[in-house]
C-alpha cells in the first residue's frame, strides 16, 4: 500500500493536482469502448492473408520502463504494455515476437532499421513519425512534476529560472520540454531510476514523468522525500500508442481493431496489477478545519465590518442630523467664505435670512450681494486687519462690527471663525456671525451712563478727568496746544432759592446746551459737579481761548432763561489755563487747581468774566 507523499503538510494545490490527475486517469480509463472481451476480432480475408504473409509480429519493448514495460530477470516481457499486448494478440489471433534490446535507445534503433515492426508503448511525436505510424492510444496517463519535498508548488514551469530538469534519455517528453521550457536546463540519464536518484541527490531540481511511473518508482524505490508537485499542461498527457513501421499501415489498422476491444475495466485491472498501489487520499482534517476556520473568520470579519459600518452610518446620520439641526437653529449665521476682498460666501446657513434680511443663496458666490458690502464701511479695514492677523498667527479671530441689513437698518454682530489653509483649493474662513445689537445697545447705554451726567447729558467729571489726562500726556509728547477752563454759574443758590430747584435744573440743562454750542466739535464739555462745568478746548492758544470765552459770556448774557413765565438772569465766571503759559507742570491736579483758583479770581473780580494768565503780572513774559 502506497501513501503518496502529499500528506497533511502538502499544499492544497498539490493535493488538488493529484486528485485531478487521478480523476483524469479514471475518466480516461472509463471512456473507452465497451467491447465484448470474449469476442475475437473478425478480420477480413485480405487482413488474414496479410498477417499470414507477415509472420510473427516483431516487437522491441523498452527493457526498463516500469511499470509500463520491462524485462524480468528470467527474460520475460512484463508490465502494463505486455498485458495489453497479450490481450490484443489473443483477440486478433496473432503472435507478438519480442526482441529484447539492451535499452530503449537500442529498441528505437531496431525499429528505425526495420528489424522490428512494432514499438509497443510510446507517445506519438513528429520525430517518430519520420518512420512510424501510430495506433489509437492503448493507455492514457497524465504527466506530473516531481520534486524534492521542500520545493515549492509548480503552477507554471515557465516561471522557473535556472532549474535543472532531469529526464530519461530519448523520451518524447524531452523534445517537447526543450521546446516549451527553454528556461530549464535539461539533463538526461539512462533510466527512470537514475532520474529519481538525481532528484534525491539534489543534482537536479525536478523531472516531468508519468503519474503511473512516478507513483510506481517512488513506492518501489522508497523515494519518500520526493513529491508530486504540479501537473504538466494537458498536451503533456502520455497517450501511449503502438508505433508501427510506416510501411505497414494494414498492420496498424489490424492492431487498432484489437485495441478497440479493450474495456476500461480491463485497463484498470492491468494498471492496478502493475502499479499495485491503492492511492489513499489522506483526508486532511487540519486542512478542512483550516478552511472552515478561514470561512468563519471571513464571515465574522464581514459581520463585524457590517456591524461597524452600520454603527458608523448611524453615528454619521445622527451627526449629520445634529449638525443640520444645529445649523438651522443657530442664533446667527454659520458660513464658509473665501479669504478674498469680498469675503465671497461658499456656504451660509439658514440664519442668514434673519441676520441680514437676504436669502442665503443671494450671498453665496456674491450672486446678489457680497458680504463685504454688508459691513459698515467704517469697519471694513478693521475686519480685513483682524482676519489677516488671524491668518498670520493661525489663531481664531473674534470681531464686533455693525452691518447694514437688507431693510437698511444697522445691526451689531459678533463674528468668530478660523482661517483654513488648503494648498489645493485655497484659503477659506469658517465661522459664525451672531446678532449682538441688543447687547451692544445695553453696553452703549451703560457706557453713556458711565461717562455722562444725567441732568445735562454732558460728559461727567470722571470722563473729563480721563480725557484731560490724555490731553496732558499728548502735550508732553507733541506740545499740542490746549486750554482747560473751570466754569461756574454765578449766584446759582439764589436762582434755586428764588425760582425753585427745578428752575435751577432747567438753567443747568440750558447752560449745557449753550456750552456745547459755544465750543467746537473737537472740544470737550463736561459737568464738573453742582453748577460747575469744565471745558477742554484743543488746538487753541491763549488769545483764541479768550475770544471763545468772550463769545460764550456774551451768549449766556443774551440767552433768555425762563421758567414758568419768569425770566432768570444768568451769568457765568470762568478760570482758564492755556498750555502756552509759562511755568505749568501739566499735572492733572495742579492744572485743575490753577483753573479753580482763577475761577475764584473771576468771582472775586465781580463775576460774569473769566480769568486767565496775566501777561502783565510781574514774572510774566
Ligand atoms: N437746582 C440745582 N441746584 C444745585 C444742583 N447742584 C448744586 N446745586 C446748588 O447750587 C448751589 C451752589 O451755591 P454756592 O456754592 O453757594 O454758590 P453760588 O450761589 O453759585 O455763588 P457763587 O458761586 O459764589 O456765585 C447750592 O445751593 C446747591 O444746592 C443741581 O443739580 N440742581
Amino acid at each position: 500500500m502506497l501513501r503518496l507523499p502529499y500528506g497533511s503538510n502538502a499544499g492544497s494545490e498539490q493535493s488538488a493536482v493529484l486528485k485531478a490527475a487521478l480523476l483524469f486517469l479514471l475518466v480516461i480509463l472509463s471512456a473507452s469502448s465497451h467491447a465484448d472481451p470474449e469476442r475475437r476480432v473478425p478480420l477480413s480475408v485480405e487482413e488474414r492473408a496479410y498477417l499470414a504473409q507477415l509472420g510473427p509480429v516483431t516487437v522491441a519493448p523498452d527493457p526498463d520502463w516500469k511499470p509500463f514495460e520491462y524485462i524480468e530477470a528470467d527474460g520475460s516481457f512484463t508490465g502494463i504494455a505486455a498485458d495489453l499486448l497479450d490481450l490484443i494478440a489473443e483477440r486478433l489471433g496473432i503472435e507478438f515476437n519480442y526482441v529484447v534490446p539492451s535499452d530503449w535507445d537500442e529498441a528505437i534503433a531496431l525499429s528505425r532499421s526495420g528489424q522490428v515492426l512494432v514499438l509497443p508503448f510510446l507517445n506519438q511525436t513528429p520525430a517518430r513519425e519520420e518512420w512510424l505510424i501510430f495506433t489509437e492510444p492503448l493507455f492514457v496517463d497524465p504527466n506530473v512534476f516531481i520534486t524534492r519535498e521542500e520545493h515549492p508548488f509548480i503552477a507554471d514551469a515557465r516561471s522557473l529560472d535556472e532549474r535543472v530538469m532531469v529526464l530519461p534519455s530519448g523520451t518524447a517528453i524531452e523534445e517537447r520540454v526543450r521546446r516549451d521550457f527553454p528556461n530549464l536546463r535539461i539533463v538526461t540519464v539512462p533510466s527512470e531510476r537514475d532520474v529519481f536518484r538525481m532528484l534525491e541527490e539534489r543534482k537536479a531540481d525536478l523531472t516531468l514523468r508519468s503519474l503511473a511511473v512516478s507513483a510506481y518508482t517512488i513506492r518501489s524505490e522508497g523515494w519518500f522525500n520526493l513529491r508530486i508537485n504540479g501537473q504538466a499542461p494537458q498536451q503533456y498527457e502520455n497517450r501511449l500508442r503502438m508505433g508501427v513501421l510506416e510501411t505497414e499501415p494494414m498492420l496498424r489498422d489490424i492492431l487498432n481493431k484489437g485495441i478497440a476491444t479493450i474495456t476500461p475495466q480491463e485497463r484498470e485491472q492491468i494498471a492496478n496489477r502493475h502499479i499495485n498501489i491503492t492511492v489513499i487520499q489522506p483526508f486532511d482534517y487540519t486542512y478542512v478545519l483550516r478552511i472552515v476556520a478561514g470561512i468563519l473568520l471571513v464571515v465574522s470579519l464581514v459581520l463585524l465590518w457590517n456591524y461597524r459600518l452600520r454603527q458608523l452610518n448611524r453615528a454619521l446620520a445622527e451627526s449629520e442630523r445634529s449638525k443640520a439641526v444645529l445649523l438651522a437653529n443657530l442664533p446667527g449665521m454659520a458660513y464658509k467664505c473665501r479669504f478674498d476682498e469680498k469675503w465671497t460666501m461658499q456656504f451660509v446657513s439658514e440664519g442668514c435670512r434673519e441676520l441680514t434680511g437676504y436669502e442665503p443663496q443671494m450671498l453665496v458666490n456674491n450672486r446678489e450681494v457680497a458680504f463685504v458690502d454688508l459691513i459698515d464701511p467704517a469697519y471694513r479695514d478693521y475686519c480685513a486687519q483682524s482676519w489677516a492677523e488671524a491668518r498670520e498667527t493661525a489663531q481664531p479671530a473674534k470681531l464686533e462690527y455693525p452691518i447694514n441689513t437688507a431693510d437698511g437698518k444697522q445691526k451689531w454682530v459678533f463674528e468668530q471663525g478660523v482661517v483654513l489653509e488648503d494648498a489645493r483649493t485655497g484659503t477659506f474662513i469658517e465661522g459664525l456671525i451672531i446678532d449682538i445689537t441688543s447687547r451692544k445697545q445695553v453696553e452703549n447705554l451703560r457706557y453713556h451712563e458711565s461717562t455722562h451726567d444725567e441732568l445735562t447729558q454732558l460728559f461727567n467729571r470722571r470722563y473729563m478727568m480721563r480725557r484731560l489726562e490724555d490731553v496732558l500726556k499728548r502735550h508732553v509728547i507733541d506740545r499740542s496746544k490746549f486750554s482747560v477752563a473751570m466754569i461756574d454759574v454765578d449766584h446759582f443758590k439764589r436762582i434755586n432759592d428764588r425760582h425753585g430747584h427745578p428752575a435751577g435744573d432747567l438753567v443747568l440743562r440750558e447752560m449745557a446746551g449753550i456750552l456745547k454750542r459755544g465750543f467746537r466739535e473737537q472740544d470737550l464739555v463736561g459737568r464738573y459737579g453742582g453748577e460747575e462745568f469744565i471745558v477742554i478746548a484743543v488746538k487753541v492758544n491763549r488769545e483764541q481761548t479768550h475770544r471763545l470765552f468772550e463769545r460764550l459770556l456774551e451768549m449766556i448774557r443774551n440767552h433768555q432763561f425762563e421758567y414758568e413765565g419768569q425770566s432768570i438772569n444768568v451769568t457765568i465766571s470762568a478760570g482758564i489755563v492755556n498750555s502756552e503759559e509759562p511755568g505749568l507742570d501739566f499735572k492733572l491736579a495742579s492744572m485743575i487747581s490753577l483753573a479753580d483758583r482763577r475761577l475764584y479770581e473771576a468771582k472775586a473780580g465781580g463775576r460774569d468774566r473769566f480769568s486767565s494768565f496775566d501777561m502783565d503780572a510781574p514774572g510774566a513774559e
